[in-house]
């Protein structure tokens, strides 16, 4: 029997030139290649810091509309609660990383597209936004960072032995399962939800995979 189409299967067919842009990134090319630029790396790793920063508030948000507002017999809190708990354990790396490189945290200035999409997660937090809409960019989010680092992993990669710790981190496969949750997670939402959030969830998605290009972007100095 064929499975079921899911709703994220049809986006990700529908965007896939925009999702790959997100995935495919130059910056990440770059990694991939063993021919980055080490200030780009710096410049990314500081402002990843102050991003993920702000994406704490955010997972806390998205863990108490799943609590408020999903039938939890389907174990949502709990995946959320580990990425939550991930996110203390990546805090602690980026300090101990970002000593090894020389860059000072303390001092790092939040760049145009960091602020924007530190102000997008905050939009999101309000009650107002509905579980799945949240939810979709939090899986969105975790995704396209999955999928960037596996590929700087792959067996014909020619990741500099130095970065590829750094790409362990989201391109590991205990984070592709967790990732695989969150796509559970959102498609089951998505199967009960209204075509207004349906709508709006899609929108949210494609702003997610915006800011994602914005970063990298801005990461390699493009910007
Ligand atoms: C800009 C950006 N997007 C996604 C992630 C991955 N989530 C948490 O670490 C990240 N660290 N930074």
């Amino acid at each position: 029997m064929q499975a079921k189409i899911t709703v994220t299967e049809t986006w990700l067919r529908k965007h896939r030139h925009l999702y790959d842009g997100a995935t495919r990134h130059p910056f990440i090319r770059s990694i991939r290649d063993g021919n980055i630029d080490i200030s780009s790396f710096k410049t990314w790793l500081g402002q990843d810091y102050i991003f993920v920063r702000a994406f704490v508030p955010f997972v806390a948000s998205v863990l108490t509309k799943a609590y408020k507002g999903s039938d939890d017999g389907n174990g949502d809190v709990e995946v959320i609660l580990g990425g939550v708990a991930a996110l203390h354990d990546e805090i602690s790396w980026f300090k101990k990383e970002a000593f090894k490189w020389g860059v000072q945290l303390s001092s790092i200035v939040p760049q145009k597209a960091n602020q924007e999409y530190c102000r997008f997660l905050e939009s999101l937090i309000s009650p107002d936004v509905e579980y799945t809409v949240a939810a979709v960019a939090f899986w969105a989010i975790e995704t396209i960072y999955q999928e960037s680092f596996a590929h700087c992993l792959e067996d014909d990669s020619k990741t500099p032995p130095e970065l590829k710790e750094t790409c362990q981190r989201w391109g590991n496969e205990s984070f592709g399962e967790y990732c695989n949750s969150l796509r559970n997670i959102v498609d089951r939402q998505l199967e009960k939800a209204s075509n207004d959030v349906i709508t709006k969830a899609e929108a949210t998605l494609l702003r997610v995979l915006e800011h994602e290009v914005d970063f990298w972007n801005m990461s390699h100095g493009r910007t």
